[in-house]
């Protein structure tokens, strides 16, 4: 029992951090508002306005975000010292002093995480603070240096922990600030700069941690945020359930994207089936993507001709072959390689016009010397033809700029060049590659080629990574834009610097920019002023390369995806999550091993986590038949409600499901129900439910803060409700060659209650571990049984 004395204690220390944080805020809204205001003046003041309009919003944000659960623990040290924990670091007025509160991050708040009666790190009391609004509404404590090992040795603050599993869901992810363990806390503060892959099955925390690491690296690493961190997730209904936990934590410098999203101006929407996906998907297609932007480069087998003037040129396979070889040999992606052989061919058009021209001068010369041997002229005569600037004179090396500048801007000539070597966007290769199965080559079987052909319009998810390895093997000659890029940064780094030297000399309680930022952090502040966010100017940039990224669900990811993703990050700082026995892509990786190895070689950590804190015992039990060789984490509760299963005929089915839906949302409260169903019964079923649930969200973007959705199983990836209704498992499992990984995932996205309905017999898989239920009412009766 805990007495009332400690919440009113612990109320009174929150309400005073509240009062300063309240403060805080004012204080940062009204300098906001004062920086606004301010139009006009120098370039210098708007330079410094830029900067700190910047900061402002940014820490408002901060503050903002911190309101609910501002404070959620406190550490009492062996030594008499005392820490309080939450969302965000916040000083004393006077900023003397420990800070009031510790951010979760900072290295002081670890051993709320980390310490046990095992090893207590000197703490002697861990104390949860559990807040509504602002009020405390109750504390925990766990006293860790009494001597005693608990039975729940391992959680860390377990009473708080099993709270929040046991909440209703809301059908959007929250953060786990408050109940981290320790295997999560030591994965999200690794210090690994390499490649990070975080193993565990389904609910054990691998999505939480991921977002927690990106929210601790951009405060541990302070040049991160300007670079911006990238978070992949298979897809949006996903990303869209994962999206308010950074901004809640504070931090808004984050992409969060599909890999369909990473090609700018491509709008990814065009259905193709599992097997061309699976084939576009495969390493081979780098190397069909290489020899097909080789056979745009390939010499013609005869003499190409054409008139230039009243000239006819002619270019013979040999000299077209020498262009081609010394463009390849600059080592240039195609299109800028483009310059090299156009230069080639120019420079040998403009020699064979030279000596044409040569040639015909001769011939004049010759001629005019029979005319005037056979007429009678005198000397005087014959020397002023001599004087004669004859056409030789004409070409020579001070024309030879002018010729080539002809040539190079001749009609017939430009069109000879093209068709020789012609200038390609990703997506003209592609189309073309697509539209004609000769040029698929000779590294694709018959049966390949023939799932890669098509008709032109439109992009598939596969073809993004495709555009990318195309858009990479092309280039786009931007020398010109870069040098002047440069040139520019470089005039702003030194006026940038110039700034905070002015700036610098303040009265010395103000805040400066000096303060806040280094010159070039200042220059690309303000060439930025117009262009929002980190986050909004990566995701319009093919070229932006990440700090760090991180794949959520990354056994998702084709070999092709994979070869994109380590583009956008060339250092390499990455944190991998996923569990390969989900795996429902076929395209997807069967190994860490194998998807890394040819980026990386061996150099990446494998983490594991082992404990589900999603599913109950009750639940985990019941997937022992399914995938057999799975060692599955270990529930962290049991709820004491089994899952049932119940048989109906194919007929009956959809009147059935809406019924059950329907009984189970009467019992939810304010939690969430998952109809989830065969990808290719989606339609159908929904709108079976839908008539006795008429707002049960579902389609390609279903809303899942409604408490009823209804998902394809590939949608329910990642998602949790606090119920999970399952129709015809057996279609699910035979839909594809991974359908059990699939019925594994549906069966684990449950927190409470679990039930499914299958038409005839019940699939082996499920027979013997899920209890069949016969009555009318399932739902009510488990629960009942249970109480
Ligand atoms: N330390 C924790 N405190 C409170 N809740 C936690 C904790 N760890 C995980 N959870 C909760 O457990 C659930 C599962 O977490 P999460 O979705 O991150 O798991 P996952 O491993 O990504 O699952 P899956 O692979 O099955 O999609 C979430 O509701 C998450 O908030």
């Amino acid at each position: 029992m805990i007495s009332q004395d400690p919440i009113k204690r612990e109320q009174a220390y929150v309400s005073r951090l509240y009062r300063r944080v309240d403060s805080l805020r004012a204080d940062t809204a009204a300098r906001l508002a004062e920086v606004s205001r301010g139009g006009g003046g120098t370039a210098q003041a708007r330079v410094e306005r830029d900067v700190a309009f910047s900061e402002y919003s940014g820490k408002l944000a901060r503050l903002e975000a911190a309101e609910n659960g501002l404070c959620f623990g406190r550490l009492d040290f062996g030594d008499g010292g005392q820490l309080y924990i939450g969302r965000i670091g916040v000083s004393a007025a006077s900023g003397e002093g420990d800070p009031l509160l510790v951010d979760w991050r900072a290295r002081a708040a670890r051993p709320f995480y980390v310490a046990t009666a095992a090893v207590p790190e000197g703490v002697h009391r861990r104390r949860h603070i559990v807040t509504r609004g602002r009020r405390v509404v109750s504390v925990d404590d766990e006293i860790l240096d009494g001597g005693e090992i608990s039975a729940g040795e391992g959680l860390a603050g377990e009473a708080a922990l099993l709270a929040a599993l046991d909440a209703g869901r809301t059908g959007l992810m929250r953060d786990i600030v408050a109940t981290l363990q320790a295997e999560q806390d030591s994965i999200i503060r690794s210090d690994h700069r390499g490649v990070l892959v975080v193993r565990g099955g389904p609910g054990t925390g691998k999505t939480a941690v991921a977002l927690h690491r990106a929210a601790y690296l951009l405060y541990d690493r302070p040049g991160l945020a300007a670079q911006g961190v990238l978070v992949v997730g298979p897809n949006a209904t996903f990303l869209r359930y994962i999206g308010q936990v950074l901004p809640g934590l504070g931090e808004t410098g984050v992409l969060l994207a599909t890999v369909a999203e990473l090609f700018p101006g491509v709008v990814a929407d065009r259905v193709e089936s599992a097997a061309t996906a699976e084939a576009k998907g495969r390493a081979v297609m780098a190397e069909v993507l290489a020899s097909a932007v080789k056979d745009r480069q390939a010499p013609p087998g005869v003499d190409v001709s054409f008139t230039f003037g009243t000239e006819v040129l002619r270019l013979d396979p040999g000299t077209c072959a020498d262009a081609v070889t010394r463009a390849r040999a600059s080592g240039l992606p195609h299109n800028r390689a483009r310059a090299v052989f156009v230069n080639a061919i120019i420079d040998q058009l403009a020699d064979d016009l030279a000596e044409q021209t040569r040639r015909l001068v001769d011939h004049l010369e010759a001629e005019v010397a029979d005319v005037l041997a056979e007429a009678d002229v005198d000397n005087a005569v014959q020397n002023d033809l001599a004087g004669l600037p004859w056409p030789q004179e004409i070409i020579d090396d001070a024309d030879r700029p002018d010729l080539r500048r002809a040539l190079a801007s001749d009609t017939a000539v430009r069109t000879a060049i093209d068709a020789l070597w012609p200038e390609l966007t990703p997506q003209q290769l592609l189309e073309d590659l697509f539209a004609d199965r000769r040029r698929l080559g000779p590294q694709l079987t018959e049966s390949e080629q023939s799932l890669l052909v098509r008709t032109p319009g439109g992009w598939s998810t596969a073809d993004v990574p495709l555009l990318d390895e195309a858009a990479e093997l092309l280039g786009f000659d931007d020398r010109a834009f870069r040098a002047q890029a440069a040139h520019e940064r470089a005039q702003r780094v030194a006026y940038a610097q110039g700034v905070l030297d002015v700036a610098s000399n303040g009265a010395p309680d103000e805040l400066t920019a000096a303060d806040l930022l280094d010159a070039h952090r200042l220059a690309d502040r303000h060439q930025d002023t117009d262009q929002a966010t980190v986050a909004e100017r990566a995701a319009a940039d093919r070229e932006w390369t990440f700090g760090h990224v991180i794949v959520d669900e990354a056994q998702e990811l084709s070999q092709m995806a994979w070869r994109l993703l380590m583009r956008r990050c060339p250092s390499r700082s990455m944190t991998l999550v996923g569990d390969v026995a989900q795996t429902s892509d076929a395209a997807g990786a069967t190994s860490w091993a194998q998807a890394l190895h040819p980026h990386v070689g061996d150099r990446w950590r494998l983490s594991q986590l082992s404990v589900n804190y999603r599913t109950p015992a009750e639940i985990m039990a019941a997937i022992t038949d399914l995938l057999p060789d799975l060692e599955p984490p270990k529930s962290v509760r049991e709820t004491g409600v089994p899952p049932w299963r119940m048989t109906t005929s194919a007929a009956a089915l959809p009147a059935l499901l809406a019924r059950h839906a329907a009984e189970e949302a009467a019992m939810l409260d304010d939690g969430r129900l998952a109809v989830i169903v065969p990808d290719d019964r989606l339609p159908e079923l929904a709108t079976a439910v839908r008539t006795a649930l008429p707002h049960a969200a579902s389609g390609s973007h279903p809303d899942l803060t409604t408490p009823i959705v209804v998902l394809g199983v590939k949608q329910a990836k990642g998602l949790e409700f606090d119920s999970v209704l399952i129709a015809d498992p057996a279609a699910i499992l035979t839909a594809s060659p991974r359908g059990h990984y699939d019925l594994y995932v549906a069966m684990t996205r449950a927190t409470q209650r679990l039930g499914i309905l299958h038409p005839g017999q019940a699939p082996a898989e499920i027979a013997h571990t899920v209890r069949e239920h016969t009555s009318d009412h399932p739902w009510r009766e488990i629960s009942r049984g249970c109480r």
